[in-house]
Parts: structure tokens; sequence; C-alpha cells
């Protein structure tokens, strides 16, 4: 059996959207989706049950972090990644080391893997298609990304030329070391940064695998968001239209609505997250710095838009508080509102194409957000 289908259930008739179900051995989900980043095995702050309680419906985890502490080993014996941590639901693992590798100066990349140091200990280490493989099947994570090069923005034609054609020469092999392909998907990276030649390389060498699922890489590097744009733009037609898509690293409100447009499948992003934890706030009308001082004396919500339990029950000048204070409750508070807030978002975007009416939501929302229209 497959470990992992896709079922598409409609296409927008205002947009390129699409309404979509992904089925893995840990259940299904509605796609367009957010997932909410866990690297060390937790989404910080977040229990199960809270993810749960927002309708996260698959997280992320890292193989590099995790490979380098606990050490897969451990996590395999606990019987698995979501025994570990105690989530029933559908794991994607990433390689999370995609800044080690590419931003690191200290590497060296040959066919064979990556050399490179681990940004903990400094200790050296080496990363191969097969060891990429050995431990995502140990973590046993539902969803496993191909072990890529996702190389630094900007680089010359040639040196992404030689990139993809070992990113794709690195996707056969981690097709060929793959220990449990009847209960774990492997999709493949698609690279090519700005150039459109490479995109479609990589596109067509990786769809010749046939595997489940398919992501757009190289991306949300640091490059100007109308290269994004134009590389979104030509990429995803490329991709199977039959599996899931999925836009790695993507999480800010308007560059999730422009990507389901588009027709992806699947985000990630630790921003939601990462904001939290200093006190920034998304809201249906923008975004909100709850530790200013503007804020000390305001019982009012973060958003009175929002139905989550921390909009229900606590105010900014509490919140505010807590945040300036450093307490975790601060953190906690910020951080559920915020996931709460992008899968609630992905609820009203895939309503949205049921009722084919994603261009006028996206309109209706960049308004609401303050984001002058494109
Ligand atoms: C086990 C190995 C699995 O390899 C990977 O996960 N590779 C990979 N991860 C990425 C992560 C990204 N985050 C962003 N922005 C925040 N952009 C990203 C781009 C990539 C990418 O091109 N490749
Ligand atoms: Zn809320």
């Amino acid at each position: 059996m497959t470990p992992i289908t896709y079922e598409l259930i409609k296409t927008c008739k205002q947009t390129g959207a699409r309404l979509g179900k992904v089925h893995t051995p840990h259940g299904s989900f509605d796609t367009p989706m957010f997932m909410p980043v866990g690297t060390l095995a937790t989404v910080k702050t977040m229990s199960p049950e809270e993810l749960k309680e927002m309708e996260a419906r698959i997280i992320l985890s890292n193989t590099y972090h995790l490979w380098l502490r606990p050490g897969e080993d451990i996590i395999k014996e606990a019987g698995g990644l979501h025994r570990f941590m105690n989530w029933d639901r559908p794991i994607l693992t990433d390689s999370g080391g995609f800044q080690v590798f590419s931003l690191s100066k200290i590497r060296e990349i040959q066919e064979e893997g990556v050399h490179f140091r681990n940004h903990i200990s400094g200790e050296k280490l080496f990363l191969s298609p097969e060891k990429a493989m050995q431990i995502q099947n140990a973590l046993g994570s539902d969803i496993m990304m191909a072990f890529d090069e996702c190389p630094p923005y900007p680089a010359s034609f040639d040196y992404m030329k030689s990139s993809v054609e070992r990113t794709s020469r690195w996707a056969e092999r981690c097709l060929e070391a793959h220990q449990n392909p009847t209960t774990q998907g492997l999709f493949g990276i698609i690279q090519g940064g700005e150039y459109e030649e490479l995109r479609k390389q990589s596109a067509k060498d990786l769809a010749s695998l046939d595997l489940p699922g398919y992501a757009i890489g190289g991306l949300s590097v640091g490059e100007p968001k109308d290269i994004m744009n134009r590389m979104l733009e030509y990429t995803t037609p490329l991709m199977p239209s039959t599996k899931p898509r999925y836009l790695m690293g993507v999480g800010s409100p308007d560059s999730l609505i422009d990507g389901s447009i588009r027709g992806i499948d699947m985000f990630d992003c630790v921003l939601p997250t990462r904001i939290a934890r200093n006190g920034t706030c998304m809201t249906s009308t923008g975004r909100l710095v709850v530790r200013n001082a503007k804020y000390a004396r305001d019982f009012s919500p973060i958003d009175e838009n929002c139905d989550c339990h921390v909009c229900k029950n606590y105010t900014r000048a509490y919140i505010r508080h807590l945040i300036k204070s450093k307490e975790t409750f601060g953190f906690r508070l910020t951080t559920y509102h915020n996931l709460h807030f992008l899968l609630k978002l992905m609820e009203q975007v895939r309503t949205a194409i049921s009722e084919d009416r994603l261009g006028d939501f996206k309109e209706a929302f960049f308004e609401q957000y303050g984001l002058n229209q494109p």
C-alpha cells in the first residue's frame, strides 16, 4: 500500500487553488494546510493536547536536530517519534539543518554527502542521502524529505546546475536506501534557485521517480519576494497534479494565501512560534507587538475577532506583563494564539476554495490585515 495518497476534491474556479486531502498511516488532513514546526520533538511550549485543541493535523520535526540530540537510536527504542512525543497524528521530518548546510561556511559538499560541523559542539559531522534516510526511518515519520542541497541565495547558474543534478542523484539514492517504503512516504525537493530552466530540470528528474509527494525547496532563503513569487508561479505547474505540493519554510499569512492560490497544498514555518516568544502576535488587523508599553493598561484581547481560549480569557495587559517578566506562561499564550490564527486562516482558505471565492477572500484579508494590494 502506498503510505501517502492525495485526494483532489476540487479546484477553485476563481484561482488555481485546490481543495484536497492527504492520507497517511497516522490519519488524514485537509489541504491547503499549515504544519506547526516542532524542531526538537516539541512544538515549543505547546502540549500535544493543545495542538489537537487548535486542530493541528500534522506537525514537522527535524532530522538533523534529533540525530544530534537525543539521537535517533533512543527515539527508535521508544517506539518511534510518535510514541516518544505522544503525537499520534502525521509527522513530517525535514532536515532542519538547511541553515547548517547552506548558510554555514564550514561545510564541504561532495558527491558522497556533506561534511560540516555540529552547530553546538563544533565536532565534525557527515550526512549523506543514506544516513538521512536511516535517521528518518528510525524516527518513523510519515513523510520524509529527500536529502538535498539547498544552495544559499544568490548562486550562479553553473553552481546551481551542478547542485540540481547532484540533488537528483541524491534523491535516487534516498529511494534506494528507503527501508520502510510501505509505512513512510518520501517527498522529493525541487531545487534550481531563480533559474526556470533548472527548476524545470529538477522537477522532471524528481517526477521520474514517481514519489508520493513533492516540495519546492530553495525558497524563503533570503531571496527577494518577487523572485520567490516568480519561481513559485513557474514551478508549481511543473509539479505532478496528482501529488501533494509542499512549499518549504513559508508561513506568513499573505504567503500562505498566495501560495494556496498558486496550487500549493502544504506549508511550514517557524514564524508563528518564533515571533510569539518575543511577544509579537498575528491578528486579523496585522501584527501586534503586545510587549509594547502602549498595551500596559489595555484590557482587551489580543484579537477581538479570534475565538481561541487565549483571546477569550486573557488580556493584552496581562500577556504583556508575562512577556516582559519572561514568564513561560506568556510565551505559551502568544504561541497558542499565533498557531490557532494560522490554522484558522487555512480553514478559511479551504472554505473559500470550496465556495470558489479565494480571490475575494484574499482581497478582504489583505485589506483588513493592512497589506496594500499588489
Ligand atoms: C533530510 C533532509 C531533508 O532536507 C530538507 O529538509 N531540505 C530542505 N529544507 C529546506 C528548509 C527551508 N526553510 C526555508 N525557509 C525558512 N526554506 C527552506 C528550503 C529548504 C530546502 O530547499 N531543502
Ligand atoms: Zn486568539
